[in-house]
């Protein structure tokens, strides 16, 4: 490995750097159940354990067996992928698959109403857009309410039946009725329809978690709580204001920091007034329930109920975003589902796809639903015959036996944390915390910024500790995995439900070498080859 150093005033080094000098740029040439295989010297196949798992893509494990069968039948069998503007009987079945298991795990018939997509941030997007098509038909009928309003009140005052009330002046800073009320009317009317098209013209803003990820898109980039990923793009999308996952009460904070108005007129016993009313300033609150990308923060019950809380008080749309958490990663179908957070929203992707098809969904609940989206959004290969029948296959497996396969993530899950945290309790100098749910958990190391161990030092400090201690673990043991953007410090563990005991040993020994290699502050044998 070669060591990097921010200490001679080189240059921030840049990621791919990073990887290629700690050893991670590897090409892989062969995969299946959780292992990756490259060439050796020899050219010969040597497996590499991955417990990347495709960043939460891999439930299922590389090239399923039943996946890769099923999926070579279909391209013989020359199913039309392709075949828009027809009745997508593929989508439409697996639509209704998705909504029989969230009628399962959800406990209520309410239908949810997707709209398929091909990435993960392709679908935070779609929901973007539909939150956004939502609020802007709320805004729209209350516009028109208003303007219906005003209507009324311009006609009784010119027939003599009511005049603005003493409280209106006050709006106009005006001393006082002129003597003419139909002049002063409309005085109080043209001041309010300057309010209001003031506000109206107000980008709409989003909620989401500090830590927050929800793709890279122009949409959703801005939703993502990494500065790095979002701030260079500020100006292409409406803003989010980010709230920390351990201060609850921040949320209805913030949304009362950003609440607005709209003016109205109102006219009762022949006075006309100026009344308030609430303007849709928030658009959605986004969350994951175990934040992937953000380093793997679990959302307590007790934020969940207060996102719901405050998002029922305004009617605002919770979107719970489980690309990486659902799909049965944490021992049930939704990660949302095991701290009560019922979603109007649901994002989908990742292994949503069985690791050989790209697609995604948002599914959307019926009653907060806008049926004229569909004439206003749509994607060439969304929907396609493929994606959704490898979808359907995926769902089967995952649903089959009463939903075994999530009693065994759960079960796997159990068996990799408690040696996790055996290994943490042996070394608690050097691994700080161990978090997450399912197979889907999280290893934070401690900072090394402070090792004797220039190189260790050195990665710690340039914020690469994670991607170094990843490089030495694969040189040394085969064994793969990476922390996040976001989270240098925390490498994450998605590995398929296949998960056997032998690999969990194999990832132990792996994690106490290199444990010891950093208590030892052994530089020679970290940057070794
Ligand atoms: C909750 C959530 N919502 C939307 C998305 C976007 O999905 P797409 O990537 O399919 O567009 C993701 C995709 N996750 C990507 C991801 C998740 C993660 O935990 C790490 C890395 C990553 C990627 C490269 C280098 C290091 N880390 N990438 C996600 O996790």
């Amino acid at each position: 490995m070669n060591a990097i150093s921010s200490d001679a005033g080189l240059a921030e080094p840049h990621l791919a750097e990073v990887l290629a000098a700690v050893g991670l740029d590897v090409e892989y040439v062969r995969a299946e159940g959780n292992t990756l295989y490259r060439l050796d010297e020899q050219q010969r196949e040597a497996p590499v354990l991955d417990f990347v798992g495709g960043f939460g893509s891999l439930i299922l494990g590389h090239n399923h067996p039943e996946i890769v069968t099923y999926a070579q039948d279909l391209l013989r069998s020359q199913l039309p992928i392709h075949a828009q503007f027809s009745r997508a009987a593929h989508a439409d079945r697996l639509a209704s698959a998705l909504n029989s298991v969230l009628r399962r795990e959800l406990g209520d018939d309410e239908r949810y109403f997707a709209i398929f997509a091909n990435s993960g941030a392709e679908a935070v997007e779609a929901a973007v857009k539909h939150a956004e098509f939502d609020r802007s038909l709320k805004l729209a009928a209350l516009s028109e309410q208003i303007d219906a309003h005003v209507t009324q009140a311009r006609s009784l005052v010119q027939g003599g039946l009511a005049v603005p009330a003493d409280s209106a002046y006050a709006r106009l800073d005006e001393a006082g009725p002129s003597g003419d009320p139909v002049q002063d009317l409309e005085e109080l009317i043209a001041h309010v329809e300057r309010w209001n098209a003031e506000r109206l013209s107000t980008p709409p803003l989003f909620l989401a978690p500090e830590g927050a990820f929800h793709g890279k898109l122009v949409g959703s980039v801005q939703l993502t709580h990494n500065e790095a990923f979002r701030t260079p793009f500020k100006a292409l999308a409406a803003q989010a204001r980010f709230v920390p996952l351990d201060q609850p009460e921040a949320i209805r904070k913030t949304i009362d920091a950003e609440r607005r108005v709209l003016l109205d007129l109102a006219v009762t016993d022949g006075a006309v007034t100026v009344v308030e009313r609430e303007f849709p300033v928030f658009c959605a609150f986004v969350l994951e329930p175990i934040q992937g990308e953000g380093g793997i923060n679990m959302v307590t019950r007790e934020f969940a109920e207060a996102v719901r809380s405050a998002c029922d008080a305004i009617g605002c749309p919770v979107v719970v975003d489980e690309i990486q958490s659902g799909m049965g990663r944490s021992g049930a179908f939704l990660a949302s589902s095991l701290i009560g957070l019922r979603g109007d929203y649901y994002t989908l992707a990742k292994s949503l796809g069985g690791g050989v098809a790209k697609t995604s969904v948002v599914l959307i609940r019926e009653s907060r639903y806008r049926r004229e989206f569909e004439l206003v959004h749509s994607s060439t290969f969304a929907k396609d015959g493929f994606s959704s029948l490898v979808a359907l296959k995926v769902l089967e497996l995952l649903e089959a036996d009463g939903g075994r396969l999530y009693r065994v993530v759960a079960e796997r899950g159990r068996s990799l944390r408690t040696m996790l945290e055996t290994v943490r309790a042996d070394f608690p100098d050097v691994l700080k915390d161990v978090r997450g749910a399912g197979l889907m958990l999280g290893v934070e190391f401690q900072d090394q910024s402070g090792s004797t161990a220039g190189a260790v030092r050195d990665f710690a400090r340039s914020g690469f500790l994670g991607y170094a201690v990843a490089g030495y673990l694969l040189r040394r043991h085969a064994v793969r995995l990476f922390p996040t953007g976001s989270a240098a410090n925390t490498l994450r563990l998605e590995p398929s439900v296949a998960l056997t005991d032998d690999e969990i040993s194999q990832l132990e020994a792996a994690l106490r070498d290199v444990c010891s290699v950093l208590r030892d502050q052994d530089e020679g044998r970290f940057v070794g080859a």
